[in-house]
Formats: C-alpha cells, structure tokens, sequence
C-alpha cells in the first residue's frame, strides 16, 4: 500500500505521505490467570499521503481504536515504526510523544469529553491555556474556532446545554484550535442520530478541506467511508483497501 508519487485518488492529487506504516504488530501477550494471547496486527504496511482524508473499518474488536491510538503516539506497537513526516513517531519518550500529539495530532472521539462545568468557548480555549497562551488571545481563538463551526451564538452555553452534535461540533473546534496537521477520529458519529451525524461528517470534510488536514477517521458507517479519499478495512491483522464499489 505504498503511494506512487503525485498519486491522484478519486480526483484528488495526493501529496507525498505524510503518515509511514512499516510492518507494525501489535500482540498482547496471555497471563497465566488464562487470559489468551491476541495478535492485533500482524506486519502493517501502509501510508497516507498529506490531504487524505481516511476512514479505517472493520469489525468490532478488530483494532481500529488500537491503530488510530498508535498513529497518534497514544499507544506503543509491539513491533514495526511510524513515521509522521520526518518524526518516528514510536521512538518517541513519553515526554516527547506528549509534545507531538500537542503539536501535531487533533482528537475528536466517539464522546465529547467537554468539560461540563466550563463554556463552550472555554472549552474550545482549554488547548490554548493548557500551552501558557494568554487568556484573552485564547478566548479570541476560541471564538473564532466556534464561529468556523457555526456555533457563535452558543459560547456561553455549557456542554450540558447543547446537542449531541451540537457537543461534537465544539469538540471539533477544540481538536483543531491548535493548528495540527494531523486529524483522528474515532467514531466521531456513532452516538448521534442519521442527521446529526450527516451534519457533523459534513462539518469535518469542510474543515480538512479548508485547513489542510490529514484526517483519520474510525468508522462503522460505511456510507460516511465512502465519502473519504480512500476506506481501509481491518481484518486478521491485515489491512485491506476497499474498493468504493464493495464499501
Ligand atoms: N490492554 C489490552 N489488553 C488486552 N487486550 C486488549 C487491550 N486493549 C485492547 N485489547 C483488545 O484488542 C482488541 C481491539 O480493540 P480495539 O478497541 O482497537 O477494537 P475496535 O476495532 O476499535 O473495536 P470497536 O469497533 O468495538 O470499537 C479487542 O479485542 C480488545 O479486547
């Protein structure tokens, strides 16, 4: 799975990669209390040119949240390197995997995770604060980042006061108030209705559009797969890519 270069997929030109798989496993080893050992992957091989926007899929149970955690430099493969432009990101210390997710890696899960006791537009600025960057000019950011996700009117409104995909567009907004390059999703709709999730799937293709991004997206919804670059399935610790047709 190795991109040719200046590749075009489904009309879009792919720059050169910008995420470098090489023959990563991923194993958990049995315990004695009887536990089974489980291989998660077994020798990945791929990558993802700048401007993709991907959709990983498969079974439940089959390592989609494993793989989107390891391209993140949130979990540590058993074997195998990746690379995110020139940074290997699994010879990383934690320490500095730390700075990479907060200089290059915006989140957004199947759940929001917004502080319920903070405001919309606080928790957009929280990334912001969390840097040492002053409140005021956080609070700018945040406000704009709101408004990008048309959710101006409600900065004030508390997590608990919003929609579920009213929740999820602000979490977009925070996943990306810090200018990463590099966009995971995991599940971004799975716990809202066909609407919701149609208007928040829409939302994030314009904003990796608009800024540049490469996005990583968890999905079961394979009508959302379709609509991204390319759709890679996990299957036996292998990764296939699916043809839109079969999606
Ligand atoms: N720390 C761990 N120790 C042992 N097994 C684990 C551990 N973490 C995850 N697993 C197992 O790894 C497998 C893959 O989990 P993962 O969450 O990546 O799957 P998934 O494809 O995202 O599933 P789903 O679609 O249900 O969210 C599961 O069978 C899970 O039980």
């Amino acid at each position: 799975m190795r991109l040719k270069k200046d590749e075009t997929i489904r009309g879009k030109q792919i720059g050169e990669p910008l995420l470098r798989v090489e023959g990563l496993h991923k194993k958990y080893p049995g315990t004695r209390s009887g536990r089974s050992a489980l291989v998660l992957f077994d020798g990945l091989n791929f990558e993802i040119g700048r401007g993709e926007l991907i959709a990983i899929v498969g079974q439940s149970g089959s390592g989609k949240s494993t793989l989107l955690h390891m391209l993140g430099a949130l979990d540590a493969p058993t074997a195998g390197t990746i690379y995110c432009a020139t940074t290997q990101v699994t010879k990383l210390s934690a320490k500095e995997a730390a700075r990479f997710r907060n200089d290059h890696v915006g989140y957004v899960w199947q759940f929001h995770y917004l502080l319920p006791e903070f405001t919309a537009q606080e928790n957009v600025a929280m990334p912001l604060l969390a840097r040492g960057i002053d409140r005021r000019k956080a609070m700018q950011e945040a406000a704009a980042w709101l408004d990008e996700v048309g959710l101006a009117s409600r900065a004030e409104h508390r997590p608990g006061e919003l929609s579920g995909g009213e929740q999820q567009r602000v979490a977009l907004a925070r996943a990306l108030v810090t200018k990463p390059q590099l966009l995971l999703a995991d599940e971004p709709t799975g716990d809202l209705d066909n609407t919701s999730a149609d208007l928040v799937f829409a939302l994030l293709e314009r904003l990796h559009e608009a800024h540049g991004l490469t996005s990583v997206l968890v999905t079961h919804n394979l009508e959302l797969a379709r609509r991204c670059t390319r759709t890679l399935r996990l299957a036996g610790g292998r990764l296939e890519v699916v043809s839109h047709t079969e999606a």
